[in-house]
């Protein structure tokens, strides 16, 4: 008897790779381009274990669906479709019980030319990108969490780093101005919905959300003198939680992309340190790496 036993199973097709155009009467033209992941799960052991392929729905046809999907409903805003596409696995195949879609999408803004907002023609304005994951899993709804992977910000003053933990290991100085720069990867989790129908009820918030996280990580980031990472990203997570009623928790990470000073004073004696800093050292390793996780207070049970 074999000693082993299939114990996580999930297969699909990643990096599909989408663009769609909808076009207005009036010439409007509306473009989305985006990066599918499907992967699904169900009774699909024999397929590992026996060499039997009767269950697999080929990862060529999930690509196939994505397309058509694609074609016959909308991809924006991208969390309806990934929960089209996700219920549609679980619809269609009584043996697939769980279909896991992610969807990265990639920013197109609309030219500005003239004055004007141009009717077909767009620009890359930033290389961050929109994320949705989608589990779809059959009888028990849709859950999403949608977020923004790899917005890269820096600010040259407005950040010190004081007041830490000091022991026989520690050797960095306390810093009242320091350049602080991350990369931005944030998500927000959404109640679970009952079906594709809610969703499709409750499309508006979606892109509404994306756009004010986007914002408030911006804003807060410039605004707020920050007294370190861990301080600054729980105040956009309180902020999110607080424009969002219908989601449940924020999640961020941030890489701590340090920017070293430079000791110019075997230079004739050159002053480069402290109010004096000027030339810096970017670095690219290590980085601090600062997590967390902030969800919504549940309400006090009344006695
Ligand atoms: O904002 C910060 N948080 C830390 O935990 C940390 N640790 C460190 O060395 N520099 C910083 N900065």
């Amino acid at each position: 008897m074999s000693q082993s036993q299939l114990s996580y199973a999930r297969y699909g097709k990643d990096n599909v790779r989408l663009f769609k155009v909808r076009r207005e009467e009036n010439g409007m033209q509306h473009i989305t381009e985006m990066t599918v992941c499907t992967l699904l799960e169900g009774d699909i052991e024999e397929s590992y274990t026996k060499a039997d392929n009767s269950p697999v729905v080929a990862t060529d046809t999930q690509k196939q669906t994505v397309y058509v999907l694609a074609k016959q409903n909308p991809v924006d805003p991208p969390e309806l479709f990934a929960a089209i596409l996700g219920q549609h696995f679980v619809d269609t195949y009584s043996h697939i019980h769980v279909a896991h879609v992610k969807i990265v999408v990639h920013r197109w803004s609309r030219m500005i030319v003239d004055g004007e907002a141009h009717p077909h023609s767009f620009l890359r304005d930033g290389t961050d990108k929109r994320t949705i994951e989608v589990v779809a899993r059959r009888g028990s709804g849709i859950t999403i969490k949608s977020g923004i992977d790899g917005l890269l910000v820096l600010k040259s003053t407005g950040s010190a780093f004081y007041g830490f933990h000091r022991d026989e290991y520690t050797r960095l100085p306390e810093t009242w101005d320091r350049i602080l720069s991350t990369e931005v990867q944030n998500s927000w989790q959404w109640k679970q919905f009952r079906d594709v129908e809610q969703v499709r009820k409750e499309q508006d918030k979606f892109n509404k959300c994306y756009e004010a996280a986007r914002q408030i990580t911006i804003d807060t980031f410039a605004k707020e003198n920050s007294p370190s990472v861990q301080a600054t990203m729980y105040n956009m997570c309180d902020q999110i939680l607080a424009i969002a009623p219908d989601t449940t928790d924020i999640e961020y990470t941030l890489p701590n992309k340090h920017y070293f000073e430079i000791d110019l004073s075997w230079f004739k004696g050159l002053k480069n340190n402290g109010k004096d800093a000027e030339v810096y050292a970017p670095q690219s390793d290590p980085n601090g790496l600062i997590h967390c996780r902030v969800s919504r207070k549940e309400p006090k049970a009344k006695l």
